[in-house]
């Protein structure tokens, strides 16, 4: 593409990439110098020209320019690039129906009950913790939300691959670091808001900040912000979101609300209020979070033109979310539950399910707490599990440099009554829990879900993952239906 499509007056060069990490750039791409937490992108020209950059776009004043590439002064970089990748890459999103989901919990679970029920009528695409999926293709993500450059050409990917719409997870990082600036999206989807990510945001205050970005930013005709009426947010989203608002919730009257719902461990059921006419849900996922998680995904699919009985009818069949409440019946006489729990939320929400389906059996949970990250949820999720479980297995949990012992020993603080013991290796923790277990008891395994790595001290290495731990675990014990 000229420059001069990107940048008006530019000189007549051929950009053949975008990019913003000097180490990557190919022959033939702009560079753009971005700020970061750790470097500045400015810093970083030399190398940048060396590896073939043909333009570099900087804000700041460059005394040495470097033959070989054009320089675009502009004032914000971040800002340009975003507009450069949406016409690069050919302005993708314009050309699928988006859905964007944020919240604290449930933008997987969502974005995946979307792709699943959108395929039923043409191709969708999904982008988030779990996998970047369209048609055929399955890729490993390496974040949640991907940087702008990244997710513009996925984006523009999947129009080439067929897909009509996609379904991404929006992370209060990736809206805070303008990485989804240049996406129109359709729909934006509030799950819900509770604590998470304060060694990045800092606050609540900035964390709900980042968060609202994606419904400020809604200007797409004909674009739906969908909230959850009973979330503490709701009025605050109300009066920001710039598109027409649709409610969903259980407790307060809304759109699409939920009553009559009953638990079971391997099913959900409850009625549909929707303009005074009332349907009857059964889903294939359980615990009551995803009775939000339901009623958010029906709401922003009929109101994006599917048929409300389709979408009501496919509740019926989702397919197993991985790692998220994932049932591991290998035939043994005992619930084992994977579940990627690791908000104070989340793990109160699986705990509570835990406990309602033991009823007079144990729950026996297997957790620990992310190195280097949010320290204070650490005493919270002792807390929690003293309240809810019967035995507390303790162990690692991405330690990264840290020892995991002494990570446990700060969850410790928060048990009072409840037996607990530590055992540093993953794999023998599950393993001690299973060899625990009675006819009747319900095994939860939190914070790691399918995730096939662990971050240690020399990084990411990999790691069964929880479920296929769980299921070798079994196996080992003598049960092996699956
Ligand atoms: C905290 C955070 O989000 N950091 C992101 C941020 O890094 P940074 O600000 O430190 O960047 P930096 O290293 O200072 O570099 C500044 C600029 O100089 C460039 N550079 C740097 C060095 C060099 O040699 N050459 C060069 O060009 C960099 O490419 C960058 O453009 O910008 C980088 C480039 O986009 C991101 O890769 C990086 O994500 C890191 C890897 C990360 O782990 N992010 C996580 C925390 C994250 O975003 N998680 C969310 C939430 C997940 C959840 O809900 O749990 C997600 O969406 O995944
Ligand atoms: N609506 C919800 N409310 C509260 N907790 C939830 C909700 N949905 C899911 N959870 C809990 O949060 C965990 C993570 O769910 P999910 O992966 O869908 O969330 P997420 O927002 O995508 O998280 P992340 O961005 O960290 O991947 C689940 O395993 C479950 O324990």
């Amino acid at each position: 593409m000229r420059l001069s499509k990107l940048f008006k007056n530019a000189p007549t060069v051929n950009v053949t990439g975008l990019c913003f990490d000097s180490r990557k750039v190919q022959k033939g791409d702009l560079y753009f110098c971005l700020p970061g937490m750790t470097y500045d992108g400015h810093d970083f020209i030399a190398q940048a020209v060396e590896k073939g950059a043909i333009g570099i776009v900087h804000s700041k004043e460059i005394e040495n320019k470097l033959e070989g590439a054009v320089y675009i002064r502009v004032e914000d970089v971040v800002l340009a690039m975003n507009q450069c990748a949406r016409i690069f890459y050919a302005k993708p999103s314009d050309k699928m129906t988006m859905y964007g989901i944020t919240g604290t919990n449930g933008k997987s679970t969502c974005a995946n009950i979307i792709k699943y029920i959108r395929e039923l009528k043409e191709p969708c695409g999904y982008i988030g913790t779990i996998a970047i999926e369209y048609g055929k293709v399955r890729l490993a993500p390496d974040l949640t939300t991907p940087d702008a450059l990244f997710l513009q050409k996925k984006l523009s990917d999947m129009v080439r691959a067929g897909m009509k719409s996609c379904a991404l997870e929006v992370s209060s990082h990736g809206l805070a670091q303008h990485r989804v600036d240049a996406i129109r999206f359709d729909v934006a989807i509030f799950t819900n808001f509770t604590y998470d990510h304060l060694d990045f945001h800092g606050t609540m205050d900035s964390y709900f900040n980042a968060k609202s970005i994606l419904f400020k930013d809604l200007v797409k005709e004909n674009g739906v912000s969908v909230l959850n009426v009973d979330d503490d947010k709701f009025e605050d989203l109300k009066s920001l979101s710039k598109a027409r608002v649709v409610t969903y919730g259980m407790e307060k009257e809304c759109d699409y609300r939920a009553i009559n719902v009953r638990i079971d461990p391997e099913s959900t059921t409850f009625d549909l209020v929707y303009q005074e006419n009332i349907y009857h849900v059964k889903s294939s996922l359980v615990a009551m979070y995803n009775v939000y998680n339901l009623l958010a995904c029906i709401a922003a699919l009929h109101q994006t033109g599917m048929d409300l009985a389709i979408v009501l009818q496919a509740c019926a069949n989702i397919p197993q979310i991985e790692g998220r409440m994932e049932q591991i019946d290998c035939g043994q006489p005992f619930h084992v539950i994977v579940d990627f729990a690791h908000t104070p939320d989340g793990m109160e929400q699986m705990l509570r399910y835990g406990r309602h389906i033991a009823q007079n059996h144990r729950v026996i949970s297997v957790f620990g707490s992310a190195g280097k990250r949010d320290i204070a949820k650490r005493k919270v999720f002792g807390e929690l599990a003293d309240q809810y479980a019967d035995l507390i297995i303790l162990t690692e949990d991405d330690p990264r440099d840290e020892n995991p012992k002494d990570i446990a020993c700060q969850i410790k603080e928060g048990i009072q009554n409840t037996p607990s013991v530590f055992v540093e290796d993953r794999y023998e923790a599950i393993r001690q829990a299973i060899d625990n277990a009675s006819d009747g008891d319900v095994i939860l395994i939190l914070g790691k879900g399918d995730e096939p790595f662990m971050y240690h001290t020399e990084g990411r290495v990999p790691w069964t993952g929880d479920n296929n731990c769980a299921r070798e675990c079994l196996a080992q014990a003598g049960y092996t239906k699956e």
